[in-house]
This record gives structure tokens, sequence and C-alpha cells, in this order.
């Protein structure tokens, strides 16, 4: 077996750290579960029969070359899919026991547990305060004074808190890429969600950005059930607990992160890890 060099490193130099054992995770009933999901656009086929357990409190990792289906199944984890009619997901996602592919799982209860990070930051054009605010007084009403706490944590949360507590007035187009999507993620952990997606979180970011981010990820997952796509295996190696294997739509293989770059059990996985194709 001949795993990614870098990958490899990366997995070496996580053993160090300690993380639970996926025997202790396995007995815990998983956050998401995704059973039997098929998803179309339109006519195409783009996930099919995929079944993943999503353990609570660690980063779970999607990868696969471009086009397997991982954004994909990611949105379909807050139901992004349901404002094109074209667009339909069959089987269950349960989150907690309860079906969010059902229409009568309200979307605002949703979209409040479940929080979303895109790939390039996208700040709202107005304060860096206000960013964090506004999308919490979407879902709750909070006095001023509540309000104020409650952005100061997620600045906090998503380590950004020292670099703009004194320009909280300020504009948020005026930070950097990295701060901005520091800035998302605040906005995503404001609401206090179970979820957090991560759709290539740090992919239009610069090495020290992206090293920022990578440690925040650790972090988070003290808090948070963390589901992330990337293109960066080493990435995956360096920051998720478990990985997921897609390709074509369909889940190839899921496992401790360890065991997918150390020792997969599916030839593509392989293949896939090793670059001999994607
Ligand atoms: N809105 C859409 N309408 C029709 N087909 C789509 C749409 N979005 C994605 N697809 C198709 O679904 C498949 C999966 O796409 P998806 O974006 O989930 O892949 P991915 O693994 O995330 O790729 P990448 O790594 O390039 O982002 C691809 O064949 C893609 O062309």
């Amino acid at each position: 077996m001949r795993a990614h060099p870098a990958a490899s490193a990366a997995v070496l130099e996580r053993a160090t750290r300690p993380t639970p054992l996926a025997a202790d995770t396995a007995q815990a009933p998983p956050k998401l579960d995704v059973r039997g999901l098929d998803f179309h656009y339109d006519r195409f086929h783009a996930l099919k029969d995929i079944r993943l357990s999503i353990p609570e409190k660690q980063v779970t990792a999607l990868i696969g070359p471009s086009g397997c289906g991982k954004s994909t199944l990611l949105r379909v984890f807050n139901r992004i899919y349901a404002l094109y009619p074209k667009m339909r997901a069959t089987g269950q996602v349960l989150l907690d026991g309860a079906n969010i592919l059902d229409p009568r799982y309200p979307l605002n209860r949703l979209r409040s547990r479940v929080g979303m990070v895109f790939q390039k930051p996208v700040p709202f054009p107005m304060t860096i305060f206000e960013n964090v605010a506004y999308a919490i007084r979407h879902h709750e009403k909070l006095s001023k004074a509540e309000m104020a706490v409650r952005v100061e944590q997620a600045l906090q949360q998503a380590a950004l808190w020292d670099e703009v507590k004194d320009k909280l007035g300020a504009s948020a187009l005026g930070l950097s890429g990295g701060q901005q999507q520091r800035l998302c993620i605040a906005r995503a952990v404001a609401l206090r969600p179970d979820v957090l997606l991560l759709d290539e979180p740090t992919s239009a970011l610069d090495p020290i950005s992206t090293s920022r981010i990578e440690q925040l990820i650790a972090g988070l997952k003290n808090d948070f059930t963390i589901v992330m796509v990337t293109h960066n295996m080493q990435q995956a190696a360096r920051v998720s607990d478990y990985t997921a294997f897609m390709y074509l739509g369909d889940l190839v293989e899921h496992d401790a992160t360890e065991t997918i770059f150390a020792n997969p059990s599916q030839r593509q996985t392989e293949d896939y890890i090793t670059g001999r194709f994607g």
C-alpha cells in the first residue's frame, strides 16, 4: 500500500495528538445519519444510495475527484436544493434522529441548526459587528447588551476578536481574505448550530490564512460537528477525524482518516490518495 507521502506525514504528525478512538464515537448515536440518499439534478443522478454516519463533535472530510458529488452532499445537509424545483433528494438524512429531508422539518430550524461556510468568503456590505448581529437577529430577539456579548463570543470562537475588537464599526469589506473567511465562520457559529458545513473553506486563501483556519477547525470541533469538503488531501489528513471518499456519485469508502490514508480497503480510494487519478 502506497499512501500519499505528504498526507502520510500529516497523518503521522496527527498520531501524536489525542483523538477519541473510533470505537468510542462509534458507540454514540451519529449526529447526522444518511440512509439511502439519492439526489437528482433534473435527470442527472448525482448521488447514489449514500449511506454515511457522521459522529458528533468530530471533523468528517469529504474527498474525491472533481464532480463526484461532495458539494452536492454537503448542500443536501442544509436543504439548499429546496429552492430549485428540478432538484430532488430521496432517502433520509437524520439529524439527531429527525429526517431533515421531510418538507415538514422547518427550513428555518434547519438553517439555525446547520450552518454553512462557502469557498469564497462573502461578507455582507455592512460593518463587522452587523455581519454577525444580522444573522442572529434573523433567528432570535436579543437586547442590545445580549447582542454585544453574542457577537463578541462568535468573533472569539472564530479567532477574529483580537484583530477586530477596536474596529467593529468598520466595513467588513476592508478585512483581508483570511479575516473575511473567519468572519463568515463567526456568522455561522453565532447561531450556535449543531453542525457546521465547510465547503472548501481555504481554497481561496494563502498558506498562512489556511493554517489559521485549520487550527480554528481543530478548536471548533469541541463545540460543533463539522463536515468539510476539501480538494487538499494533506488538509483532510491534518484536520479530519473521519474521511469519506466519493467517486461518480457513490460513496466508495468511509473510515477513520488514519485508515483511509494508510490502509484503505478499496482500490479506487488507494488510487485516488496516491495520486493515480483525480
Ligand atoms: N446545479 C446543477 N445542475 C446540474 N448538474 C449539477 C449542478 N451542480 C452540480 N451538478 C453536477 O453534479 C455532479 C456533482 O457535482 P458537485 O459540485 O457536487 O461535485 P464536487 O465533487 O463538489 O466537485 P468539485 O470538487 O469540482 O467542486 C457533477 O457532475 C456536476 O456537474
